[in-house]
C-alpha cells in the first residue's frame, strides 16, 4: 500500500486495507508509521461506540487501590471482596512481583511490536507453528464491522517447553517470567476470593477449574490519527476467572460504572501496580456475586500505548456453573447453567465486542 500524502482523506479499497493491516501482519503499526492524517474508513466505530459521545467520565470516582503487603490481614480481603462485588476491578499494590520483571515484560512487548512486518507475520492464525501463538490485530475481524485500532500477541500457556520452542524469540523469556511471579498472587486472590464463597479449601480440583489454564496476551494500540472516532478495544468483559493486567504509564482504560447510566471511570496507571478484574467465568461460578465489568480502552493521538493481561481462566474442557458452595449458602437459585469453558470462549472470539452479552450464552 502507498503512503498517502499529507492531510489526504483516507478511503483504502477494503480488500486492499485487509491485505495490508490482516493478512501481510502490518497490523495498525504499519498503519500508523505510513504517517496517516487521518482514520480509514474502516475503522471509524458508530456514535454510540466513541467514548466522546453521550458519556459521563467520572473523574472523581475510582476503582478501589489496595495494598497487599499485609495481605493475611482480614481487612485487605475485605476490600479485595467488596472490590469484587462492587466494581469487579480493582488495583493492588505491593503485590509481590518485583517492578524489574514489570518492566521487563514492558520491554519486551515493545521489541515484539517493533520486529518487522515479515517476522511478525509467522505468527498469524495461517503461519503460526502452533493454535497456541497468534499475532493478530483488532479483535475479530471477520465479525466486526467497524475494526478496532489495536494489535495483539497472544499467547496460551501449555507448558515450559512449549512455551521455549514456540513463543517469539524476543519475549518469551520476559513473559514467562511474569507467568511465574504472578503464580502466587494469583493463589491468594482466589483464597481470598473463595472464603467469601464459602469455598474453604481449595482443593486440586477447585484449583484446576479456576486456574487450570492461562493465556497472556501482549496488547499494542499504535499512535492514531483520530482516536475519537475510533476505538482501542471496544466494550467487553473478559471471559477469564481473574484478569491480572500490567499496563504503561500512558492510560486510555475505562470501566463501566454503574449499570443504567453511560458512566466510565478511568482506570489511572499507578506506578508498580497491577489492575485485577473479576472475568465472566468467576461471575457464573459465585452465582453472579463477583461482577465481570465492562471495560473498553481508547485510541491515543500522540502515544503508543501497551498493556499485558493474564486471563486466568478454566482448562478448555472444564464445564462451568455456579459453585455447589455458592448455591448452597441460602438455597440459592441458580442464575448460570453449566457450559463447557471452550464452547463458551468460542462464542466469545466468534463476534464482535458487544458489551455484556457473552454471558447471555449461560444465563438460565
Ligand atoms: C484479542 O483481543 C481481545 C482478547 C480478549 C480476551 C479476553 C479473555 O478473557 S481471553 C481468555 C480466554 N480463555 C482461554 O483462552 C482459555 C480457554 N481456551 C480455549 O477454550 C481454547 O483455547 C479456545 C480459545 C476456544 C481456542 O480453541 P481452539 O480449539 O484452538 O479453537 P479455534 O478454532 O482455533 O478458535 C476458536 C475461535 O476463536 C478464535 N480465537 C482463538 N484464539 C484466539 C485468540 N487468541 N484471539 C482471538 N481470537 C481467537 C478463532 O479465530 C476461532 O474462530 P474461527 O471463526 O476462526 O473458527 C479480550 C479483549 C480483546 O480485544
Ligand atoms: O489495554 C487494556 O488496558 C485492557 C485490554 C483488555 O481489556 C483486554 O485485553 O482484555
Ligand atoms: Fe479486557
Amino acid at each position: 500500500m502507498a503512503p498517502p500524502s499529507m492531510n489526504e482523506t483516507i478511503t483504502v479499497d477494503p480488500s486492499e486495507l485487509t491485505d495490508f493491516v490482516i493478512n501481510k501482519g502490518n497490523g495498525v503499526n504499519g498503519l500508523s508509521q505510513m504517517g496517516l492524517k487521518s482514520l480509514p474508513k474502516q475503522y471509524i466505530q458508530p456514535l454510540e461506540e466513541r467514548m466522546s459521545m453521550n458519556i459521563t467520565t467520572m473523574p472523581e470516582e475510582s476503582i478501589p487501590i489496595i495494598d497487599m503487603s499485609n495481605w493475611e490481614d482480614p481487612k485487605v480481603a475485605e476490600s479485595i471482596c467488596n472490590a469484587a462485588e462492587k466494581w469487579g476491578f480493582f488495583q493492588i499494590l505491593n503485590h509481590g512481583v518485583p517492578i524489574q520483571v514489570l518492566d521487563h515484560v514492558k520491554d519486551a512487548t515493545h521489541k515484539f511490536f517493533e520486529l518487522p512486518a515479515e517476522e511478525k507475520s509467522k505468527f498469524l492464525k495461517e503461519n503460526s507453528p502452533s493454535n497456541n501463538v497468534r499475532f493478530g490485530t483488532s479483535f475479530s475481524p471477520d465479525s466486526e464491522k467497524a475494526l478496532e485500532w489495536k494489535d495483539y500477541l497472544s499467547l496460551f500457556y501449555v507448558c515450559e517447553d512449549e512455551a521455549s520452542t514456540l513463543w517469539p524469540t524476543v519475549c518469551k523469556d520476559e513473559v514467562l517470567e511474569y507467568m511465574k511471579r504472578t503464580e502466587i498472587l494469583v493463589k491468594r486472590l482466589l483464597e481470598i476470593l473463595m472464603k467469601r464463597l464459602n469455598v474453604k479449601d481449595i482443593d486440586k480440583t477447585k484449583e484446576a477449574l479456576l486456574m487450570g489454564s492461562k493465556r497472556i496476551n501482549l496488547n499494542y494500540y499504535p499512535v492514531c490519527p483520530d482516536p475519537e472516532l475510533t476505538v482501542g478495544v471496544g466494550r467487553h468483559s473478559d471471559v477469564s476467572t481473574l484478569t491480572i493486567l500490567l499496563q504503561d504509564y500512558i492510560g486510555g482504560l475505562y470501566v463501566r460504572a454503574g449499570t443504567n447510566e453511560d458512566s466510565w471511570v478511568h482506570v489511572p496507571p499507578l506506578k508498580g501496580s497491577l489492575v485485577i478484574n473479576i472475568g465472566d467465568a468467576l461471575q457464573i461460578m459465585s452465582n453472579g456475586r463477583y461482577k465481570s465489568i465492562e471495560h473498553r480502552v481508547v485510541a491515543n493521538a500522540s502515544k503508543t500505548r501497551i498493556s499485558v493481561p493474564i486471563f486466568v481462566n478454566p482448562r478448555p474442557s472444564d464445564v462451568i456453573g455456579p459453585l455447589p458452595e455458592v448455591l448452597g449458602i441460602g438455597g440459592e437459585k441458580a442464575m448460570y447453567k453449566q457450559v463447557v469453558y471452550s464452547d463458551y470462549v468460542k462464542h466469545f472470539f466468534r463476534k464482535a465486542h458487544d458489551g455484556k452479552s457473552t454471558i447471555d450464552f449461560a444465563k438460565i
